[in-house]
């Protein structure tokens, strides 16, 4: 082991009920919304391919004009209730919003610089108005903050000159001020979820980073922050230099899912993820493939079936209003949800070996365990190994619990389930409630007689 002064603080997962919480979330929604949205990944009639909030930092675009973009900002469309219905009918339990993105435009009135909402059109506090609109909804919110900052005078990508330190220096004070200012100002937020913290500048604060989440924590007891933010003292990132998780969940994955539950390494953990292949910010032109409601389904299963949670990202326009494709996928998979939201909530990594078919979860703390089906294989029968020692008792359909099965055990631990000529055309769940024989009950393990 290696002697670490800013390193992780913890090992292993965190137990108290704010995490526990976080943990059994399920399915989140992601908001990217900002300047970007305006020019939507087009600029002077020529549509760019790259991620649209990334506008600003292409070829052909010039920057100043880009900033200036404030003084247009009139999203008149705008409405946080409308856009917490949508979440809470989709089956959301947590969104992750963004407060600053990498282009520095600060959704609500921030004291420490000119280059906010309060300097557009629209004037009024959006962050505050979306924290106040999904909280009552029931919602918890994260705030998604980007430490890189293109639009701050003193932002630099390394600290090279004495000029360069002495500006940086002003930048973490103004970081600092910002963090501080939106856990002041949205006491309610559960979270921060930080982006933009790959350059050399910010890898090199370790000690800075270490001490300001220390204070961010005990400004807001239970903040859930994610192994993003801050690196260790030999530039450690995600992970320290004993290979131990920074922050309380792994941010690693965007835009991808773990493939088995030995990647997750034990810890908590989410899936960001954007409908095209990569776009957060709004862009008008959606190329290449969409992702359909029934592959967001599954991803969301795949995620809470490996111990995580899934967070669908929604990049509403410029005017404010979310898209119509994205209306409807929220629509879908909240249709979906309504009928098989038990499966997703308050759910973990079962302990069972993953089959062609689908995916295990567990209701946490249980023996419930479901089957959440995606593939049924020609032969129409489920094929279940379940952890030893472990026998089931029951097995039926979620959706139908008259519709039950008696298991075929075709080997030690293996069963099959036999489906009915059945055409389901959406994913289904099985619900199998199981028996552990425990030494310290005494039972002799008995097959459980169905
Ligand atoms: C290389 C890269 C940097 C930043 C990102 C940002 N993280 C996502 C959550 C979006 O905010 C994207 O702009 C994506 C890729």
């Amino acid at each position: 082991k290696i002697a670490l002064l800013h390193g992780a603080h913890r090992v292993g997962k965190r137990t108290d009920a704010t995490m526990e919480k976080w943990r059994g979330y399920g399915l989140g929604q992601f908001i990217h919304w900002g300047l970007y949205a305006i020019p939507g990944g087009a600029w002077n009639g020529k549509q760019y391919n790259g991620a649209a909030e990334w506008i600003r930092s292409w070829d052909g675009i010039p920057k100043s004009t880009y900033d200036s973009l404030n003084y247009s900002f009139n999203p008149t469309a705008f409405d946080a209730k409308a856009w917490a219905k949508t979440a809470k009918q989709m089956g959301a339990r947590y969104v992750t919003f963004t407060t600053k993105h990498h282009d520095g435009f600060c959704l609500w009135p921030s004291k420490y610089t000119k280059y906010t909402v309060k300097n557009s059109p629209y004037k009024k506090d959006i962050v505050k108005a979306v924290v106040d609109a999904y909280d009552q909804e029931g919602i918890d919110v994260i705030l998604y903050f980007s430490v890189m900052d293109w639009n701050h005078p003193d932002w630099r990508y390394d600290i090279k000159t004495k000029e360069d330190s002495i500006a940086f220096e002003r930048f973490k004070k103004f970081t600092r001020n910002q963090l501080i200012e939106l856990l002041t100002n949205y006491p309610t937020v559960k979270g921060l979820w930080f982006d933009g913290t790959w350059d050399k500048s910010w890898v090199k604060q370790a000690a800075f980073a270490d001490e300001l989440e220390t204070e961010m924590r005990r400004l807001r007891p239970g903040l859930i922050i994610g192994s993003r933010f801050r690196a260790d003292e030999n530039g450690k990132r995600h992970f320290d230099s004993n290979g131990v998780l920074m922050g309380d969940y792994e941010q690693g994955w965007e835009r991808k899912i773990p493939s088995k539950i030995e990647d997750v390494h034990g810890n908590d953990w989410d899936c960001v993820m954007t409908v095209p292949e990569n776009q957060w910010g709004y862009n008008a032109a959606w190329n290449g493939h969409l992702k359909t409601g029934t592959e967001l389904i599954e991803m969301t299963a795949r995620c809470v079936s490996l111990g995580g949670n899934f967070v669908l990202n929604f990049g509403p326009k410029g005017d404010g209003a979310i898209r119509q494709e994205e209306i409807k996928l929220a629509e879908e998979i909240g249709d979906w949800m309504k009928v098989n939201q038990e499966a997703i909530y308050n759910c973990e990594y079962a302990g069972f070996d993953k089959q062609d078919w689908g995916y295990f979860t567990r209701k946490t703390g249980t023996d419930k365990v479901y089957m959440v089906v995606f593939n049924v294989p020609l032969s129409g029968a489920l094929r279940i190994k379940t952890p030893s020692k472990t026998a089931i008792k029951k097995a039926y359909m979620l959706a139908d619990a008259e519709e039950s099965f008696v298991p075929e055990e075709i080997s030690a631990d293996e069963y099959f389930l036999h489906l009915k000529k059945s055409t389901n055309s959406k994913p289904f769940v099985i619900v199998l409630e199981t028996l552990k024989a425990t030494q310290d009950n005494g039972t002799k393990y008995e097959k459980a007689k169905i």
